[in-house]
């Protein structure tokens, strides 16, 4: 008898993934079809694929990178970015250099020096930047800008505009907010002529209410809807299960958060952990993750207007909803942030929280504004949240078989977001998904009714952070209209600024639309880095370049998937 296994045998449910694609693969149709493949080992500005193939050319200076740009065409220009040594032929650079402008990048060594000087000379500030501005190319000066451009139609304006600012505005890869909030700044930039040529295309429909909030935030009642609750401040209390904001120093006391230490920080507030009690009889207690977020003060904080009740509620919404999607009946994983509890609290900050925060500073310089700032009638959202690992920019994978795995686990936990109630992450850089070990060797969803398991291989994989989210609550419409963010679609520096553009083209700048085709660009994001971007520990076995090239594999498929629920249905053969 033979026993010897078949020649499919060895294949897991992604090479099934795979599998319908081999034709258009092996013709490399795939590619081009789709627009963005052929560039997706790194990035930088916009490209065309003729250029690609055909430009042989050596390293020329700086201004005829800059001309290579402008030579291409109208459409090409906004599509997608390729590797500019690439383009050249050459390794221009290993990756803290833009390939633009062959600019230093914050952060990469190099002339940094120069940067902090004139950063700290002429802007005044202590933050670290993670831009570097090249003068003969910045916008600072709205009358030069009108001059410049006082002879061309308003769509030249735009286009001119947003070519200026992108040669300019290079960001890090990964958290973004903060140094685009600072080039924003810096530069007066009259983004007001982006929204004249390209204003936002939401359309309600007939009964369809428009409850707007400032910073981008939007809901839609998708349904004839008379009793719109304006009372943020009420249905946050609400959300908080509470009937007034409770003392900061009282309910966060030094005794409550043992073993506590800063470990991160956003745009929008402090990130604490500590060691938090067992929750249930026989479960293991888990570290709770303390999200400190100011609200409703006159204040700015680290270069943002403090959020009203208005613009919290919808992540309180949202991460609530994500969060309960651990238990459900139809889609059920727990590959979203665990959340405890929300509270709406009063006062200055806790001394305690600051001596925390000053350790922080002096370890790891925080970018932050020291929260002695606050006043005594300082309103703050505190989140719980349960800790869930260090972020993909920093964890260290065995392999790339873990991170194959990992990738998996993103994607069935964005399919079923899209299942239950119309998620689109819409910012998910590798600062946004945290990953930690786990025991666990399964990891478990249901959906669309069906339970499926995935091998962890040793890790938990949980996505973070919903600024920029869509979701649908009971036709209950939430979304962040980035029509006019005339900047952040004119930013470069990694793949993920590409994916901006990318989103924005798929909705045809309209965001409150839900096309998961969205998520699929952000997978497409994802493996990129994890091919050429995360830490492994061993890269030289057997099994990693496995792995590895069946992550190009994917990478080369991924973007011909309608959504992350699509693919679903291909890894595990479901009709
Ligand atoms: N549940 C968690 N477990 C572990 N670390 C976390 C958790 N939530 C947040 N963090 C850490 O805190 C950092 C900041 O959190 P988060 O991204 O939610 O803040 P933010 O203010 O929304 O950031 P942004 O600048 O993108 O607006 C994260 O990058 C991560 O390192």
């Amino acid at each position: 008898m033979d026993d010897t296994l078949d020649d499919e045998a060895w294949k897991d449910s992604f090479d099934k993934l795979l599998d319908p694609r081999p034709q258009l693969r092996m013709l490399n149709i795939i590619k081009s079809n789709v627009r963005a493949s052929f560039n997706i080992d790194s990035s930088i500005e916009n490209s065309s694929h003729s250029i690609l193939k055909e430009n042989k050319e050596p390293v020329r200076p700086k201004q005829h990178i800059l001309d290579v740009c402008d030579d291409l065409g109208e459409g090409e220009k906004r599509s997608i970015s390729t590797p500019f040594g690439k383009r050249l032929g050459v390794d221009l650079f290993h990756c803290g250099i833009s390939p633009i402008t062959g600019m230093k990048l914050d952060g990469f060594g190099g002339n940094t020096e120069k940067l902090q000087d004139r950063v700290e000379v002429e802007l005044h500030i202590k933050k670290r930047v993670c831009f570097e501005v090249e003068s003969t190319n910045t916008i600072s000066n709205s009358d030069e800008l009108k001059n410049k451009f006082k002879d061309r139609n308003s769509k030249n304006i735009s286009d001119e505009h947003r070519e200026g600012i992108r040669s300019s505005l290079v960001l890090q890869p990964g958290k973004w907010r903060k140094s685009l909030n600072c080039w924003r700044r810096t530069h007066v930039v009259e983004t007001t002529l982006d929204i004249s040529v390209n204003p936002p295309l939401i359309t309600p429909r007939a009964h369809t209410q428009v409850r707007p909030s400032s910073l981008g935030r939007k809901s839609i009642f998708l349904n004839d809807c008379n009793n719109i609750d304006n009372d943020f401040e009420s249905q946050v209390l609400r959300h908080c299960d509470q009937r007034k904001p409770i003392r900061f120093d009282i309910l966060y006391a030094p005794s409550k958060m043992v073993n506590a230490k800063k470990i991160g920080e956003g745009a929008y507030g402090e990130v604490f952990r500590y060691s938090g009690k067992k929750r249930k009889r026989n479960s293991y207690s888990t570290d709770v993750v303390l999200k400190v977020i100011p609200i409703e003060g006159s204040t700015e904080i680290n270069g943002e207007l403090q959020k009203t009740f208005a613009q919290i509620l919808p992540e309180i919404i949202i991460s609530k909803k994500m969060s309960s999607l651990r238990v459900g009946k139809n889609n059920t994983t727990d590959g979203y942030a665990n959340i405890f509890k929300v509270s709406l609290v009063r006062g200055t900050y806790p001394e305690h929280l600051i001596k925390l925060w000053e350790s922080y500073d002096d370890e790891k310089e925080s970018e932050n504004d020291h929260p002695k700032i606050f006043a005594d009638d300082q309103l703050f959202i505190v989140l719980e949240l349960e800790f869930s690992g260090e972020d993909m920019s920093n964890f260290k994978f065995v392999n790339a078989e873990q991170s194959y795995y990992a990738l998996q686990q993103i994607i069935l936990a964005l399919a079923v977001g899209e299942e239950e109630c119309q998620f689109e992450h819409r910012d998910l850089h590798w600062g946004n998904i945290l990953i930690e070990p786990t025991a666990e060797k399964e990891i478990s969803y249901t959906f669309h009714t069906k339970d499926l398991t995935l091998c962890s291989k040793g890790v938990k994989i949980t996505i973070i952070d919903y600024t920029l989210s869509r979701i649908t609550i009971d036709d209950f419409c939430n979304f962040n209209d980035l029509a006019s963010d005339a900047e952040l679609f004119a930013a470069s520096g990694d793949y993920q600024y590409d994916i901006y553009r990318m989103m924005r083209d798929e909705l045809k700048n309209n965001w409150a639309l839900f096309s998961p085709k969205t998520n699929v660009f952000w997978l497409s994001y994802v493996t990129e880095k994890l091919i050429t971007g995360v830490h492994y520990k061993s890269v030289n076995t057997k099994v990693h370049r496995l792995y590895i090239e069946k992550l190009k594999t994917f990478q080369s498929t991924i973007l011909t998937f309608e959504s992350a629920t699509h693919c679903v249905k291909h890894i595990f053969d479901l009709t």
